[in-house]
């Protein structure tokens, strides 16, 4: 796939404040990927403001965690758990602004630790805000074993990363069957 092209990713985690579209007081974010990186564009709503026109800093935080670990997971087809954020806040985001933002692997340490990173952009394509974060990565038995979720919706996890894994396989196919064409 080519950089600019963008494909929409599927969710089944409907409740989630970042990302589930069934949760009417989170955030409703949908994400695409070009198989380097994960996006979303979303407009951040006034009740989720600090000081009068502008977004609170703790709703960035979360949205550029969301895209990080959006991008973790798909990138990398593992469960994760954030560890710790930095984020830098650089140009004020305006609530009703549309901005999109983005997150990439920045380095793999090893099998159970990556460093994610996110860039938020405002409509004119400043990186208003910009986070590095800290991941433990873990295995489907190690993430059944901390009891964070049910064991229905783990497994239907842990079919999406298999259904996931397929398409990446495929998609690096048909790129390397163009690349010798
Ligand atoms: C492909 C599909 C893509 C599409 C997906 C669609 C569906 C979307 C679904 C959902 C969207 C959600 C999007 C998520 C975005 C937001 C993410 C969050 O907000 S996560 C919540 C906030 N973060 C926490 O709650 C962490 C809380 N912290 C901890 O649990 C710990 O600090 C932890 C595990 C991170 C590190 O623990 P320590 O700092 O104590 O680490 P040490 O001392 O090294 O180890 C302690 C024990 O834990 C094990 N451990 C640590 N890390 C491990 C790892 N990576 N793997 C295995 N074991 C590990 C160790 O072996 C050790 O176990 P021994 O005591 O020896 O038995």
């Amino acid at each position: 796939m080519q950089p600019n092209e963008w494909r929409p990713m599927t969710n089944i985690a409907h409740e989630c404040f970042g990302c589930g579209q069934h949760n009417h007081q989170g955030l409703k974010m949908r994400f695409f990927t070009n198989e380097q990186q994960v996006r979303s564009d979303l407009v951040i709503p006034g009740h989720l403001r600090g000081w009068s026109n502008l977004a609170h800093g703790g709703v960035i935080t979360t949205v550029l965690d969301e895209v990080m670990g959006w991008a973790g997971m798909y990138l990398l087809n593992q469960f994760l758990l954030t560890r710790d954020i930095k984020v830098r806040f650089k140009l004020p985001v305006r609530i009703g602004e549309p901005v999109s933002v983005y997150g990439f692997i920045a380095e793999q340490k090893n099998d159970r630790q990556v460093i994610v990173a996110a860039e938020l952009r405002n409509a004119k394509g400043q990186v208003a805000a910009k986070a590095e974060g800290h991941f433990a990565l873990f295995s489907a038995e190690k993430f059944a074993a901390m009891d964070i979720m049910p064991a229905d919706e783990l497994e239907r996890m842990k079919g999406m990363f298999s259904s996931v894994q397929r398409e990446q396989m495929r998609l690096q196919h048909a790129e390397s069957e163009n690349a010798g064409a």
